[in-house]
């Protein structure tokens, strides 16, 4: 059936499993468990990508589901690469715990999986995109952020990985010119998670309070009658 249906809010239930799924999402890079992921449940995952709000419903993702040992290896080296070169950009307080920190998962993982954008698939011009050239770049981490989260109900683990220079990604990969490599994602089973993200634990950086991102009107307004940026209280 085409055509508008009852908007109805979910049941208390339903409502406090989205809300954990997102809470409760973790970026794994270690304590994959061996075990394959059935071919059902990755199809259950990449359906979720599928269905993510995209530009002009351009869908321009791909999915690039990598199990070789031997292309893992590459992707991996291609990290080690990358990660000793991201070490030295940090000052020498932080780079001793930046290099204790485990950044990725690539050959524990099961699958490791690339989602990409093609940045023609719409043509020339597609609805939203006219004045906005990376709206399909963003549409591309919809997809993403769909695909992590039904993960996590899944009990699968997902880790991003980010530590690369995408032209070692794109040789690897094979990947045409108009493809931009958008995610590399590690996933596998997983019987724990941490309960804060891990790089909070582990002393790197703290959630910033909700209360200090939020602006009323524009740029640094402060909703409420207090309202005074500090500037204007001294
Ligand atoms: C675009 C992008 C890129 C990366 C990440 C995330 C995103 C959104 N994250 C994961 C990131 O560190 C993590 O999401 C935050 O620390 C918050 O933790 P949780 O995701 O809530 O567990 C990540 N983690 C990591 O160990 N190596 C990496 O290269 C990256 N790269």
């Amino acid at each position: 059936m085409t055509g508008p249906k009852p908007a109805a809010a979910f049941s208390t239930d339903e409502k406090q499993a989205v809300y954990r799924a997102i809470r409760t999402r973790r970026d794994v890079r270690s304590n994959f468990l061996p075990d394959p992921i059935a071919d059902d449940m990755l199809n259950r995952l990449l359906l979720a990508a599928h269905h993510a709000p995209s530009v002009g419903f351009m869908q321009p993702w791909n999915f690039i589901i990598i199990r070789s040992p031997a292309v893992k290896t590459q992707i991996k080296s291609a990290f080690l690469r990358a990660n000793a070169e991201a070490a030295q950009m940090f000052p020498e307080r932080e780079r001793a715990l930046y290099s204790k920190l485990k950044l990725e998962g690539i050959t524990e993982a099961p699958v490791n999986l690339c989602i990409t954008c093609d940045r023609q698939r719409g043509g020339p011009v597609v609805l939203g995109r006219t004045q906005n050239r990376d709206m399909d770049l963003y549409s591309t981490v919809c997809a993403v952020q769909n695909l992590w989260l039904a993960a996590r109900a899944e009990g699968i683990g997902v880790g991003w990985v980010s530590i690369f220079h995408d032209e070692d990604l794109r040789r690897i990969l094979s990947l045409p010119d108009h493809v931009t490599p958008v995610a590399y994602l590690c996933l596998g089973h997983v019987d724990e998670l941490w309960s804060e993200p891990e790089l909070q634990a582990k002393g790197w950086r703290d959630r910033l309070p909700l209360q200090d991102l939020i602006f009323t009107d524009g740029w640094d307004q402060k909703s409420g009658d207090d309202s005074q940026s500090p500037a204007e209280a001294d």
